[in-house]
């Protein structure tokens, strides 16, 4: 993204943007609410275009390319995604049909080497016991790792995840805190960007780290540069405390 500002009415959701991702990096956007971390990655998901500057994602330039072709390329995983899928969906069918760019099973034939496609990448998340589920009697944990599974079923070149651990229990959290890692430590495994409001949500094996506030991008870079208790006190207007435990992340307001 150069110099790529959003601005909606008299609102400017992001403003001045400059940020490259390379395809072996991952990483973590992390802000508070209304910082404009969902319009990045719907920018960055080929979902909506710039107001100003220029964005270019997996060397194709949004404007000049059709979105059509481009979006099977990259991984989405969101709340809004979610919402779409049909509860009457069966889960394998909501991971296949990604294939096809669709939600919901229609009339398409898939053939079994999808299905065995899914069912892997179902288990890898630890769900390919749900696969004949209906996707809305399973839990919010539950949900978020099938919708994962679905946004790898392309194999794309990117994978977006917006809040992939919003509404987990401690738990189910920390289950999906490490399957991410797997990925994330995966060389085979492709660009991510994962946004976030906890920096107890990073998964080891990311490397990267942006931090935005209203709208503006605090700082950015390697990860242990960036996530510092001065950036995150910053970007959250609070006085923060940070403490790094092995490999992770926790942060509390000072006292
Ligand atoms: N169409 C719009 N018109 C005006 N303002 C908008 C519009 N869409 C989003 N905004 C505002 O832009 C800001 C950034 O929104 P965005 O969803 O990107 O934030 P976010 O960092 O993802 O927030 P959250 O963590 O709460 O999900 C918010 O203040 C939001 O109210």
């Amino acid at each position: 993204m150069a110099d790529v500002s959003v601005r909606r009415g008299r609102n400017t959701l992001l403003g001045g943007v400059q940020w490259s991702v390379e395809l072996d990096e991952r990483w973590v956007v992390l802000g508070p609410n209304g910082a404009g971390k969902t319009t990045l990655l719907r920018l960055a998901g080929a979902e909506m275009h710039p107001t100003e500057g220029t964005v270019h994602l997996l060397g194709e330039q949004l404007g000049r390319v059709d979105v059509f072709e481009l979006r099977p390329r990259i991984g989405l995983c969101s709340a809004a995604l979610a919402a779409r899928v049909p509860a009457q969906e069966k889960v394998v069918d909501v991971v296949v049909s990604a294939g096809y760019a669709v939600l919901g099973r229609w009339r398409e034939d898939y053939d079994e080497l999808d299905t065995g496609r899914a069912l892997e990448l179902l288990a890898a998340l630890g769900v390919d016991h749900l696969g004949d589920r209906l996707f809305g009697t399973l839990s919010e944990g539950e949900r978020k790792r099938v919708l994962i599974a679905r946004a790898l079923m392309t194999d794309p070149e990117m994978l977006l995840l917006d809040e992939p651990a919003a509404g987990l229990d401690l738990g189910g959290r920390e289950d999906l805190v490490a399957r991410l890692s797997e990925l994330a430590l995966d060389p085979d495994a492709p660009a991510m960007v994962l946004v976030t409001h906890h920096v107890e949500e990073i998964p080891p094996g990311f490397t990267h780290a942006l931090l935005l506030r209203e709208g503006g991008v605090v700082a950015q870079g390697l990860l242990d540069e960036v996530i510092t208790a001065e950036n995150l006190s910053a970007t959250f207007g609070q006085d923060l405390d940070l403490q790094k435990a092995g490999d992770r992340f926790f942060a509390r307001r000072r006292v």
